[in-house]
């Protein structure tokens, strides 16, 4: 149902937030775990409708699956899919049908695959004719999506003849590839990464224990928020030093932007302190999530930013950047895409507009990114604000606890 929240910041927030599962390392549990057939169940997984999707597939006695706005779904299901017997169709959002999935299915259908586009070449929905995957060598570009190489390594070992991997051109969000190797080795499998070449054995999984660790990309709003409210101390649930998400480097990133870090036993405590940097400058190729967080901090903090390596936001839930250029226009601020995988805010205001209605476009981190706006904005609308449910359903439940008031439009 179309809904609107208007947000009203607290005067401080000092509180402890149990942070959602990460989706990441959930759905890659809920694969790896039907490879290595283990009925463990996988602890703290996330109740997020991402990973519900997954769960919901593989417990269906349909061979259809609707995989609604899941990219990581769509891509890991595709390759598992494709090396299990049986006729199988996956189908997604119509944003989903507008995201690319050529490079995996090319890649699939040269290891043996047998996969038909069932509307637009090129894009899901797909039909798939699954049997063993031979395997093989094989070249793939590294720069629309690592989702097709994380798809790709973890049904590598079960192919016949194992998987020669050479990526091509810049490879986008690398630290989702090390995390997939990572929850691979776990496993017991092992991949060899020299340079561009990715080699895998066919090799079998052993069943282990898993536990997915809290989500640091959803850690990001938190640290938004202790940055734009002075005195803010703000412990964080279940997060660790020695995670495995790439997103963990949002501890470095908020140095310049007055925020520090305490790792404790069962967390982190975030403090908010008067550093603030004149100018930001980030590439967030390895950290793609991360980049709307930046770009509203940096706005509502009157830090002017350039960002590069966000190329990929452009294929994401929505267009990114131009949901950044449209919605922080509506608040004042002028930023500018001079280039692709660029963004700019030189200081440039406008004049905000009188009640400004933060549109989402299906995009969670729109919503989640934005809302912290409240605390220099006094209060901020946001609409259809259930479209966190993809990563972090109880983020409204969260911000309340916290101490900002919700109210509901109709
Ligand atoms: O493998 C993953 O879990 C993800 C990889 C990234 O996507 P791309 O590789 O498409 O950039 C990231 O944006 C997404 O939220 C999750
Ligand atoms: C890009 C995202 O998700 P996905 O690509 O898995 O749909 C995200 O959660 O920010």
């Amino acid at each position: 149902m179309l809904s609107q929240y208007k947000i009203y910041p607290p005067e401080t927030v000092k509180t402890t937030i149990q942070l959602p599962a990460s989706k990441s390392i959930s759905n890659r549990a809920m694969i790896l775990n039907a490879l290595c057939l283990s009925t463990a169940p996988i602890k703290n997984l996330s109740d997020c409708e991402d990973t519900k999707v997954l769960i919901d597939a593989f417990n269906s006695d349909s061979n259809l699956f609707d995989i609604k706005a899941a990219g990581t779904a769509m891509r890991f299901l595709t390759a598992f899919l494709a090396g299990m017997e049986g006729e199988w169709i996956i189908k997604g959002t119509e944003r989903m049908h507008q995201r690319p999935i050529h490079p995996l299915v090319e890649t699939l259908t040269a290891l043996g695959a047998d996969i038909e586009y069932l509307e637009k070449e090129g894009f899901p929905p797909l039909k798939i004719r699954g049997k063993k995957l031979n395997g093989g060598e094989v070249y793939l570009s590294g720069n629309i999506s690592s989702q097709f190489i994380s798809a790709l390594l973890m049904v590598a070992p079960t192919m016949k003849n194992g998987l020669i991997m050479h990526i091509e051109k810049e490879i986008v969000s690398k630290p989702y590839i090390d995390l997939t190797i990572g929850m691979m080795a776990k496993c017991g499998v092992h991949v060899k990464w020299e340079g561009n070449d990715i080699t895998v054995k066919p090799q079998n999984y052993k069943a282990v224990d898993m536990t997915v660790e809290a989500d640091w990309t959803a850690a990001s709003y938190w640290y938004e928020i202790a940055s734009l409210l002075p005195g803010s101390e703000i412990k964080l649930l279940g997060l660790t030093k020695d995670s495995m998400q790439g997103d963990s480097n949002v501890v470095n990133l908020f140095v310049d932007l007055g925020v520090s870090t305490e790792f404790v036993v069962d967390g982190i405590i975030i403090r908010s302190n008067n550093k603030k940097t004149k100018k930001f400058f980030h590439n967030f190729i390895n950290e793609p999530d991360l980049a709307q967080t930046f770009a509203a901090t940096c706005c509502f903090k009157k830090v002017p930013f350039i960002f590069s390596g966000i190329q990929s936001l452009k294929i994401k839930e929505t267009d990114r950047v131009q949901a950044l250029i449209n919605e922080l226009k509506k608040l004042g601020y002028i930023l500018t895409e001079n280039e692709i995988g660029m963004l700019e805010w030189d200081g440039e205001r406008c004049i905000p507009e009188k009640e400004p209605a933060i549109d989402t476009y299906d995009d969670h981190r729109m919503a989640m990114s934005l809302a912290p706006g409240s605390i220099v904005k006094q209060s901020i609308l946001i609409n259809d604000p259930d479209v966190v449910y993809k990563s972090y359903p109880n983020f409204w439940k969260d911000l309340k606890h916290a101490g900002f008031v919700i109210e509901e439009r109709k």
